[in-house]
């Protein structure tokens, strides 16, 4: 699936990935969703494989491989599927203004709950003195992550990114408005598929991009432009934080106490390293917020499951108790 559109999306055939080829609309049921092969009914997203019968109607959706999912504001729930079957993850920051280093933990989090690879793309070096010293405090944060820096007009850092686009490979970018995602696509599809910002007398893009939309480049490989995700709500799981965190979750094992809060305990690893400066008070805080995200979702999503639970018993109950009746069988 390249895109939604309006109660259809738009498919390219699995042997017409090559940009060659335009996209076909298909319906989609009325509730927008459709049945994968489990029996339950999702939404599709930009990357998932349908299935189409002979007519060329939608019957399924493949099992995804990788999901990149966000949190839905709200009181459910819910996730909201941005992208499926990618492979990298690029998270974009632009360099100026300055890099935010706790967005890109928050995104490589995202990332790497997806189960894909992240990659962080640092944009608009050209824009200023340092880019070197500014790359080495994210490398810092990035642990275990590539971290590429790149200036569209100088073409710095391009080939080495364009590295990444093999055969087959499936990539989303993220990031906030103005980054210069789609400056990136372009430039790595070495030609103008996504439409760009104009720039603002504050330096920052305005905001374009209001779709997402898979662009097949040269070479077979494919890009995914989402738009700028302003505060996403990222789905945090535990395993995804200690990932990110790699640093921190050691630390936290080393507390003396398994049910450490690094409030003052005796032997507590965290608040060691926070007076020694081996751990940055802003990484601490970076990481507890996102910590507290987790255990909130966690628990909304248990009582999510308890509700739908009840709500299953409810209607068996009432079936059990119609049985019990009879069809219209006069009551004694
Ligand atoms: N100097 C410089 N400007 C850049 C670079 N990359 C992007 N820009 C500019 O930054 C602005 C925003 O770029 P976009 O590519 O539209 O940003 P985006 O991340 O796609 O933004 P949304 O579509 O709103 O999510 C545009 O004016 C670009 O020309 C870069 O490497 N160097
Ligand atoms: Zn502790």
């Amino acid at each position: 699936m390249v895109r939604a559109d309006r109660g259809a999306v738009l498919v390219l055939p699995a042997d017409g990935l090559d940009g060659e080829h335009e996209p076909r609309r298909v319906v989609v049921d009325r509730d927008g969703l459709v049945a994968g092969d489990d029996g339950e009914r999702v939404a599709p997203t930009v990357g998932d494989w349908l299935r189409l019968d002979e007519t060329g109607a939608l019957t399924s959706l493949a099992p995804r491989t990788t999901v990149l999912v966000r949190d839905t504001a709200g009181a459910t729930s819910r996730v909201q599927a941005l992208a499926a079957n990618i492979d990298v993850v690029l998270v974009v920051e632009h360099l100026e203004p300055e890099p935010d280093l706790g967005r890109i933990e928050r995104l490589l989090t995202l990332a790497w709950r997806s189960g894909a690879t992240p990659v962080v793309v640092l944009t608009k070096a050209d824009l200023v003195p340092d880019p070197e010293g500014m790359t080495a405090e994210v490398v810092a944060v990035a642990l275990a992550v590539d971290v590429h820096t790149v200036g569209v007009p100088t073409g710095r850092g391009i080939d080495a990114l364009r590295a990444l686009l093999v055969p087959g490979a499936t990539l989303v970018a993220v990031g906030p408005s103005g980054a210069g995602k789609s400056t990136l696509v372009n430039a790595l599809a070495g030609r103008e598929v996504m439409e760009i910002g104009e720039r603002r007398a504050d330096g920052r893009g305005r905001h374009t991009t209001t779709h997402r939309e898979l662009v097949p480049l040269a070479g077979g490989a494919m890009l995914i432009d989402t738009p700028g995700i302003r505060g996403v709500g990222v789905v945090a799981d535990v395993d995804a934080l200690d990932t990110t965190f790699a640093d921190v979750a050691a630390l936290a094992d080393a507390c003396r106490f398994a049910d450490c809060h690094h409030t003052g305990e005796p032997g507590c690893a965290i608040r060691a390293a926070l007076d020694s400066g081996e751990l940055a008070e802003r990484r601490f805080d970076s990481w507890r917020r996102l910590a507290r995200e987790a255990a909130y979702q966690a628990r909304r999503h248990d009582a999510r499951l308890r509700a739908e639970e009840r709500d299953r018993w409810k209607k068996v109950t009432k079936e059990y108790q119609r049985g019990l009746r009879g069809p219209g069988r006069p009551r004694v």
